[in-house]
């Protein structure tokens, strides 16, 4: 490491004496001083009180809440030189503990100069707040922090299993506890949009007399408030005792603010595996307020709580969502698996089970059970004259007329196999089976599907068998097939375009 010969302040020893770990700059020189308890934090020589800009990129930090460095571009150290107030969590490389990194601009009338101060506290302990004994005002502060912590434990509790429909409400007891603890104005939620590039305030919470501006903080995008957003998502934390300090690029965040009255933020975002959900904050309207590590510790657990129960729920939902999609595809492939693919009614597979199932039905209730064949007849003159599209659409047709007709409850109307379909009647007497039958003819000829190439009628006409058993224990369902095929084989045989049924 190189040491550059800057020319030190008059007033440094004084901060050279300070326990707490600082930097310094001023704006017209590039060296940067560190302190002795500085140069002590990041494992430096003694002797080497002025450090240029590379020897500060050295020193390795990283977010408390990311494993790895900070990108060069995002060091807060860096940042912080270049001007930026910052006051974000960080953590050093070689030393475990979260140290609070505080940066501001001063310009000390004494000696006419100015330049910009960095510390670096452990986090426990209040930035610029000395460690004091305990005194009962600690107390105070232990019993509020254990009263905090109950309360959080409770609400906690109460958001792992929410219903849906508790959901705003438990969030909203959240933000009032840490809104209460930090004794703040407002405190709020932020989710972000999936793509990171608008924000919306979903849930607030004030103190009475407070005004809401929730209904106006809708869908912000990224580069309405370009600081705040950029400080969120690097630091993972927004904390401004005074707004009027903030920085010149942060004009539009200061307007914003001045805006809604806002004198002090503090903003903790929200993660869930990695992911920056949001943010959940509190602001000071009525006075300004140094916020604490404390009040920095409950939002962040407040984030947490929050962060955690939206991805929960996000889970619910999708898993719920899993669920919807495959009861759909199993409706689908069971729909595929009893229905037939050209007709759209019952398959041969359907009319299988549909007529096992009616056959024990009526047997054990000694109802009749009506079955009816039906062929079209000379289709293979139809296909060949008309073509097997044609054909096709001509099946269609018929098989809808079918379907029409089985309106009971357990008829089916089945296609039994290339052009030959089948009626199962349960509880319908032979002369019920004949009127539907005579039903099918009449709804054929409604339909007056020409066929040139018939020798029976000029359109469409079909063969009919019909069966109509009592079953009992000993009946088998080839058996009424069989009964209802030799009837149809009989109408061919008497002429097509009729109807047979088993006792002719
Ligand atoms: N377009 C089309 N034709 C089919 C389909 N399934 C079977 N066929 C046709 O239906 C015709 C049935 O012919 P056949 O069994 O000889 O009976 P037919 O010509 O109707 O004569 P009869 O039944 O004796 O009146 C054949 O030409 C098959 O190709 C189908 O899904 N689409």
């Amino acid at each position: 490491m190189t040491i550059q010969t800057g020319t030190l302040p008059h007033f440094w020893p004084l901060l050279d004496a300070l326990p707490v770990a600082l930097l310094y700059t001023e704006h017209a020189n590039p060296a940067v001083f560190a302190n002795m308890a500085a140069l002590s934090l990041f494992h430096l020589p003694t002797n080497k009180t002025v450090l240029t800009r590379s020897d500060v990129q050295q020193i390795q930090l990283r977010c408390p809440e990311k494993l790895q460095s900070f990108k060069l571009e995002e060091n807060p150290i860096l940042q912080a030189l270049n001007g930026c107030s910052l006051q974000v969590p960080v953590v050093l490389e070689h030393h475990s503990a979260t140290l609070f990194l505080h940066s501001t601009s001063v310009a000390a009338e004494v000696s006419d100069t100015s330049g910009i101060v960095i510390t670096l506290q452990p986090l426990y302990c209040a930035p610029n707040v000395p460690t004091l004994p305990q005194t009962s005002s600690d107390n105070a502060e232990l019993e509020e922090a254990l009263e905090f912590d109950k309360l959080m434990s409770v609400i906690s509790t109460k958001l792992i299993n929410v219903q849906e429909n508790m959901l705003d409400q438990h969030i909203e007891d959240a933000l009032a506890a840490v809104g209460e603890f930090c004794h703040a104005d407002r405190s709020y939620l932020f989710q972000f949009s999936d793509n990171m590039s608008e924000m919306s305030n979903t849930h607030e919470w004030v103190r009475s007399g407070v005004t809401s501006h929730k209904d106006q903080l809708q869908q912000i995008p990224d580069i309405a408030l370009p600081y705040f957003f950029q400080q969120v998502k690097r630091y993972h934390v927004f904390a401004i005792n005074d707004v009027s300090t903030l920085p010149a690029e942060a004009t539009a965040e200061k307007q914003e603010f001045e805006a809604e009255d806002i004198q002090s933020v503090l903003c903790c975002a929200m993660l869930a595996d990695d992911k920056l959900l949001g943010f959940v904050g509190c602001d000071m309207v009525s006075r300004q307020r140094n916020w604490t590590n404390n009040d920095w510790r409950r939002l962040k657990l407040v984030g947490e709580i929050i962060a955690n129960t939206l991805q929960n729920v996000r889970y619910r939902r999708s898993l719920q969502d899993m669920q919807q999609q495959l009861l759909l595809v199993n409706l689908e492939l069971q729909k595929q698996a009893t229905q037939d693919g050209l007709t759209a009614i019952a398959n041969r597979r359907q009319f299988d089970i549909s007529l096992q199932n009616e056959l024990q039905r009526c047997a054990r209730n000694q109802y009749p059970l009506g079955l009816i064949m039906i062929d079209i007849d000379r289709f293979k003159r139809y296909n060949d004259y008309y073509g097997h599209q044609a054909g096709d659409d001509t099946l269609k047709q018929v098989a809808q007329q079918f379907q029409r007709l089985a309106k009971r409850q357990g008829e089916l109307a089945a296609r039994y196999g290339g052009e030959e379909f089948a009626m199962i009647l349960p509880g319908s007497t032979i002369e019920d089976c004949e009127r539907i039958a005579k039903q099918i003819q009449q709804a054929l000829v409604t339909l007056n599907i020409a066929h040139a190439k018939s020798d029976i009628a000029s359109n469409i006409t079909a063969s009919i068998g019909i069966t109509c058993q009592y079953p009992d224990k000993t009946s088998t369902v080839d058996n009424i097939i069989k009964a209802a095929d030799q009837a149809l084989y009989q109408a061919k045989a008497a002429g097509r375009n009729c109807i047979r049924n088993s006792s002719n």
